[in-house]
């Protein structure tokens, strides 16, 4: 075979059976069929499904996990999904990427190597190192499909779990834009998934999910679906509505609904950054996201920056941790807002 040829398909759909495995052991992934389409590798946990007959106005799917490495319900939900499409179960409707963000850390158990690499994606990054890297691979990749695919609607789900327990365990962080809407269909379709709460970015957040939306106009959300558990110890049972709602758009039919006033709405009012080696939450560490503090109740310390205490208005704080590294964001305070129109 002629080295500039690419390789013709494998007519087995076993790469897709144990897309996680491969990716993780490393084993390179060769193009291959499958129910309804091909796959065709695009980078080490890059694989993008094509298929044969795409529904009229099925969207450009872009599902991301792993983005943190040690957020593996995402991972076995994804995988799951992969099996199903393999075993024939399902037949592909859809141009679906699917990413794993940071096989790396997944094999090392943490949530990343050097720093966060969900802090990274922006077009002006002069950053270096492994996450510096690996986010250049994925913005490409996100760039690639979408410009390839732009007869579609954009559409990007990057799927994490939190660090700790919440009020609402599964929820949408919606990114911040000050120019693409969030459609009313998504509130319908992430209520029919599961989703108990919302909460809306107050500012550009350079974020996997901010990257789709602000870059390509993407409807796109950060979904926390529970607790961060090592492999092996997820359960999967209160992720069955997302993963109904992640077979539609990968078959092309249409989502679940439900009433969005099922969910619990959420507005950023300010986002604590850890300044200084001095900063302490005032709280203890294991307190659940969207837990509510009163007004005048003391938040933080930092050193010669003084204390954060809660304004006239109750705050809920979501993803408190003083441990982030200096500069970085310790926690968001949210305060409840209605439903959208
Ligand atoms: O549980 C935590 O403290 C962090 C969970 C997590 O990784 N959350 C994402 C949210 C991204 C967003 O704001 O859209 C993150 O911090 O990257
Ligand atoms: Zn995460």
């Amino acid at each position: 075979m002629s080295p500039s040829r690419p390789p013709a398909p494998q007519a087995t759909h076993e790469p897709l059976a144990s897309w996680l495995r491969r990716c993780l052991d490393g084993e390179p992934i060769p193009p291959f069929t499958l129910p309804g389409g091909s796959a065709v590798p695009r980078g080490e946990g890059l694989l993008e499904l094509v298929p044969e007959s795409p529904a009229t106005d099925a969207h450009a799917c872009i599902f991301s996990v792993g983005i943190h490495g040690n957020e593996t319900a995402p991972m076995e939900l994804l995988d799951a999904l992969l099996k199903r499409l393999a075993a024939g179960e399902l037949r592909l409707g859809a141009p679906v990427l699917v990413l794993l963000g940071s096989p790396q850390a997944t094999r090392q158990g943490t949530r990343f190597i050097e720093t966060n690499l969900n802090r990274l994606f922006r077009r002006d990054l002069d950053r270096t190192g492994m996450e510096p890297e690996r986010a250049r691979e994925l913005m490409a990749a996100v760039d690639a499909f979408f410009a390839h695919h732009a007869d579609r609607s954009p559409l990007h789900y990057d799927l994490h779990t939190a660090i700790r327990g919440s009020r609402y365990p599964r929820f949408a962080v919606e990114p911040f834009s000050d120019s693409v809407r969030t459609t009313a269909e998504q509130w319908h379709w992430l209520a029919g998934a599961g989703i108990q709460a919302v909460l809306h970015q107050h500012c550009h957040s350079w974020t996997f999910s901010h990257y789709s939306k602000h870059y390509h106009g993407a409807q796109a959300f950060t979904l926390e679906l529970g607790h961060a558990l090592p492999f092996g110890h997820n359960d999967l049972a209160p992720l069955a509505p997302m993963a109904s709602l992640l077979a539609a758009l990968l078959t092309g039919q249409a989502p679940p609904r439900e009433a969005p006033d099922r969910m619990r709405f959420f507005r950023v009012e300010h986002e604590l950054i850890r300044h200084s080696e001095a900063f302490r939450l005032a709280f203890a560490d294991d307190t659940p996201n969207f837990t509510e503090f009163a007004p005048g109740t003391l938040l933080a310390e930092d050193g010669e920056r003084g204390e954060t205490r809660v304004g006239d208005t109750p705050l809920s704080v979501v993803f408190p941790n003083a441990a982030v590294e200096l500069g970085a964001r310790a926690a968001l305070l949210a305060r409840s807002v209605p439903p959208p129109d």
